[in-house]
């Protein structure tokens, strides 16, 4: 087997709704994504001979898939007042609402699963919201 590993960054904020602790707060990550991708086989002609994927066609997409979140406001649906996401899109701050709450482990899930959907044989993608810290998730 063959494995891949591409990674992008994005900057953006959250906070983690019902959290006892510091995390409750609004606050922002460098968010780091390390995307590993599987091949049995290596493409046996053409221009991408010897490849499992393309190196620069995965960053690409991982990219595109990252980049959207980059210096927004990241938002677990339901958990902000009204008031509050009114108040905000008054003020045109950037908010992406999410299904889950935005842990590193959620994350790594979701960008499993946008990366898989592009085509790609996705075996692990990991999620780092500090330097020291990441979730990873496989099938
Ligand atoms: N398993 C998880 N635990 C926590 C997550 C998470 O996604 N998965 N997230 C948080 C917070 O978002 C927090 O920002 C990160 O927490 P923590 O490492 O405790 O904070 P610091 O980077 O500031 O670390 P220090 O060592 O305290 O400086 C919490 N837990
Ligand atoms: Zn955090």
């Amino acid at each position: 087997m063959y494995y891949l590993t591409v990674e992008n960054s994005f900057d953006s904020a959250h906070f983690l709704h019902g959290y006892d602790g510091k995390c409750s707060n609004l606050h922002g990550h460098r968010w780091r994504v390390v995307v590993d991708v599987a091949c049995e086989e290596l493409i046996a002609e053409g221009q991408q001979r010897g490849m499992c994927v393309d190196f620069g066609d995965l960053k690409k997409d991982v990219k595109e898939i990252t980049d959207f979140y980059d210096h927004a406001f990241i938002v677990e649906e339901g958990t902000l007042k009204e008031k509050t996401v009114e108040a905000l899109n008054e003020e045109n701050f950037r908010m992406i609402f999410v299904k889950f709450r935005p842990t590193a482990e959620n994350f790594s899930k979701f960008f499993f699963e946008e990366v898989k959907k592009k085509g790609y044989n996705v075996s692990k993608v990991c999620v780092y919201e500090t330097p020291n810290n990441c979730a990873a998730y496989s099938e």
